[in-house]
């Protein structure tokens, strides 16, 4: 963070920080997932901000289109040298990874950067869909930044439907080439970040066919561009997709082929490789490995989420205590908005969600590398768990995170909705992962497969995975006993889910025996499905968040622990007051048990509010990250909003030419 000098810092804030009584920095290491994480992120931070600080000599929002794209490529160019040559000498590939890198990077952007497929999805891939001697080909191509790539596998018409893709790539033996093909419009290629005007390679997931037959999608690295003069090789079509909702500057891009050839070993050959002679050998072990980049982004996106709710939490907190407005008693002096029950309703759910979000993230994370080392060895078993897993956790977290970016800025009042308070960017970036790398519904749906499969396992006597261990204890089919214990609250929250599923499956056998086909039954339950779906969610989030509060608060002082587990326990009251019509349902909760959780939640708010600035401070954003005027350090939040209004390019003349070519006019009946 920015700290300046004391004395210019708000006199409330000033205050908030005095009644803070647990340690910030140790909640900060719990975090950033331990305290060598806070130290390399801090490090790489020291390196990266001081040019972050004058990079921009006029805020990107008051660029035009075409400026602020250019304004994006040369802030990446200067990005991506600080990464190779500076970030890269302290950390190793690993900073690739780290949260420090990813801080960072908002520093220079406010938008999105249009390289940031290029590490978000190119090299992965790379490292993911390659075969040992092509990653020695391409990954230092990648990373020294010769060439720049882009992932394009969404077309015109199909999206989620992967196996509906209509790109050809189709072998031709004697000359040992793929013929890349768009056959129809709704072939075209729609969306890739980066692909517009900035990458000269692409990522292409197409049809492969060979000796006449398909064998469905499989990815290829598609050189694009001339290297030199970048422009588009004859037979590819690419340009960008036009104006979005956010994401202006990471240059989407939409791709055509005309009967375009690459050379055969340009197929990522790490699951299914085609010979010389067109013979087609699957590697793989399971059908699904080349969507191995799609579940390795949504892993990332669950801390992608925390952090994005967690910048938007410290700006809404931060201006909560400087804000004063009303007057609830005669005579005394307006209260800080952050005094009233109803802010800290809106904005402690946040700062708790982020808590959970980033620690069932870390958990997420260490569970995808265990189920890497397994497949390393051949034992893809745990694969169908792990997509079900991060396939929820992706859809809740984005979805989550963004609705309470949108309760941030409500928070705020008017001043939320300036672009300069960054809460209104926030919002467009992060709605868009609740639809990309696999939209909300899709994604739980593929979840509920699972678990229907797991609650069948149950009510054989199988034994279940750990995610759905759970269904085990619920097969008996009873209402949970109510109790507002942790682990109470925990049980009844299983007893949700599991009860849903059970409804589901119920569902669709009543539907089949009916006669309705299986798909028609699945379909018809899809509602249901979606619902319970996001109960098991919502169950294994307050689990692993718990957990994890647990585990690494044991060693932490007394006065972390506590506060860490207010937290905790007011999201899992939060949630239980969200859904007492299933508590109803599935447990023996009632009407006076109900009351007394109100009056729970309720006095946790009371315990948090001294805290909620440090509980931000805790976050450790520098202001280059947070971008806001409402948000920084000091709180300067009045003189900041009017020296960013002074920028705007409206105020550079008193009188607009608009006024002498229209305004004076109409008055003088002229136009
Ligand atoms: C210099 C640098 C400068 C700046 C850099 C700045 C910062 C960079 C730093 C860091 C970046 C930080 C963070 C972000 C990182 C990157 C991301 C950023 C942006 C991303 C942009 C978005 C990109 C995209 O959107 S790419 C396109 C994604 N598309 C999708 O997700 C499509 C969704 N659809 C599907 O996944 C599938 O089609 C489907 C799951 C819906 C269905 O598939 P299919 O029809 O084939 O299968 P089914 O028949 O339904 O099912 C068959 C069985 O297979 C199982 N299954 C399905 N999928 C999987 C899977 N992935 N793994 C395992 N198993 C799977 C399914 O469950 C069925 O099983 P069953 O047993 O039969 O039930
Ligand atoms: C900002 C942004 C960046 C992107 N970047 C990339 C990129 O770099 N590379 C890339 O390849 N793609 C990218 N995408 C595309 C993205 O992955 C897709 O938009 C996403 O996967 C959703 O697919 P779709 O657009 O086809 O939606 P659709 O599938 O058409 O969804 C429309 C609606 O239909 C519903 N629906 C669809 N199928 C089902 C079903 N089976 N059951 C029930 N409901 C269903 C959905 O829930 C949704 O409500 C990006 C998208 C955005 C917004």
């Amino acid at each position: 963070m920015t700290k300046g000098t004391q004395a210019d810092v708000n006199p409330d804030l000033k205050k908030e920080r005095l009644k803070c009584n647990f340690n910030i920095q140790e909640v900060t290491f719990i975090i950033d997932g331990g305290k060598d994480k806070t130290l390399q992120r801090k490090k790489i931070e020291d390196v990266a901000l001081n040019i972050a600080a004058s990079i921009d000599e006029v805020p990107e929002e008051c660029l035009n289109l075409k400026e602020r794209y250019d304004n994006a490529v040369r802030k990446s160019c200067v990005y991506s040298n600080i990464v190779k040559n500076e970030l890269l000498e302290i950390t190793g590939l690993e900073a690739l990874g780290s949260p420090g890198l990813r801080r960072t990077a908002d520093a220079f952007f406010k938008d999105v950067s249009p390289f940031m497929l290029h590490l978000g999805m190119f090299v992965p891939t790379i490292i993911g869909q390659c075969t040992p001697e092509q990653q020695a080909h391409w990954l230092p191509k990648a990373l020294e930044m010769q060439i720049i790539g882009a992932y394009a596998q969404t077309e015109l018409g199909h999206g989620t439907f992967i196996r509906g893709l209509e790109t050809t790539a189709t072998y031709d033996p004697a000359t040992e080439e793929f013929v890349l093909h768009s056959p129809t419009l709704t072939s075209t290629k729609w969306w890739a970040g980066g692909l517009g005007n900035t990458a000269n390679h692409c990522i292409v997931v197409a049809q492969l066919y060979t000796k006449g037959q398909c064998h469905g999608t499989h990815p290829f690295i598609v050189p694009i561009r001339d290297l030199d003069t970048h422009e588009p090789f004859p037979g590819v079509k690419v340009g960008d997709v036009g104006i979005r909702m956010g994401f202006n500057t990471a240059d989407n891009g939409f791709l055509r082929f005309n009967q375009y050839r690459i050379p055969r070993e340009n197929m990522m050959m790490k699951n299914a490789k085609v010979m010389k002679d067109g013979t087609y050998v699957k590697v793989a072990r399971h059908e699904k490995l080349t969507y191995g980049t799609m579940v390795f982004v949504r892993v990332t996106l669950v801390m992608e989420a925390a952090f994005n709710l967690a910048k938007a939490a410290t700006i809404a907190v931060r201006y909560s205590a400087v804000r004063r407005q009303s007057q609830p008693k005669p005579g005394e002096p307006e209260p800080q908005i952050l005094d009233y029950p109803t802010q800290q309703h809106k904005l402690f759910i946040c700062i708790a969600t982020a808590h959970a979000l980033q620690l069932t993230g870390l958990w997420l994370w260490r569970t995808f590398e265990a189920v890497l080392a397994d497949m390393r060895k051949g034992d893809t078993d745990s694969l169908p768990e792990l997509h079900a897993l991060s396939s929820c956790l992706k859809a809740v977290s984005t979805s989550d995170s963004a609705a309470l970016i949108e309760q941030c800025r409500f928070a705020c009042g008017g001043h939320g909705y300036m672009l300069s308070s960054n809460l209104p960017l926030l919002y467009s970036f992060v709605t868009a992962t609740r639809t990309y790398e696999g939209d909300y519904t899709v994604l739980l749906l593929q979840t509920a497969r699972f678990l229907v499969k797991a609650w069948e396992q149950a009510e054989s006597g199988k034994v279940l995975t750990p995610t759905v261990a759970y269904l085990a204890c619920a097969a008996a089919k009873e209402k949970v006993v109510w109790s507002d214990s942790v682990d109470g609250m925990i049980r009844s929250f299983q007893a949700v889910a599991a009860g849903k599923i059970a409804a589901c499956a119920e569902n669709i056998k009543r539907l089949t025996k009916t006669g309705t086909s299986l798909e028609d039954a699945w379909q018809l339950s899809t509602v249901r499905l979606v619902a319970a779906s996001e109960a098991h969610c919502r169950a294994m989030i307050c689990q692993a968040y718990w957990h994890e509060v647990t585990r690494l608060t044991a060693s932490c002082s007394a006065s972390v622990k506590i506060v860490m587990e207010q937290l905790a326990t007011l999201y899992l009251v939060y949630w239980a007051l969200e859904t007492t019509g299933d508590l109803l349902r599935y447990s023996t909760i009632c009407e006076s048990e109900l009351n007394k959780l109100q009056l729970k939640y309720e006095e946790l708010l009371a315990l948090i509010r001294p805290n909620a600035v440090g509980l931000v401070d805790a976050f450790d954003f520098r202001d280059e990250i947070l971008h806001s005027t409402l948000g920084a350090y000091d709180g300067r939040v009045y003189e900041r909003l009017m020296e960013e209004a002074l920028k705007s390019p409206l105020n550079e003349t008193s009188v607009q030419s608009s006024f002498h070519k229209y305004i004076r006019p109409l008055a003088k009946g002229k136009l």
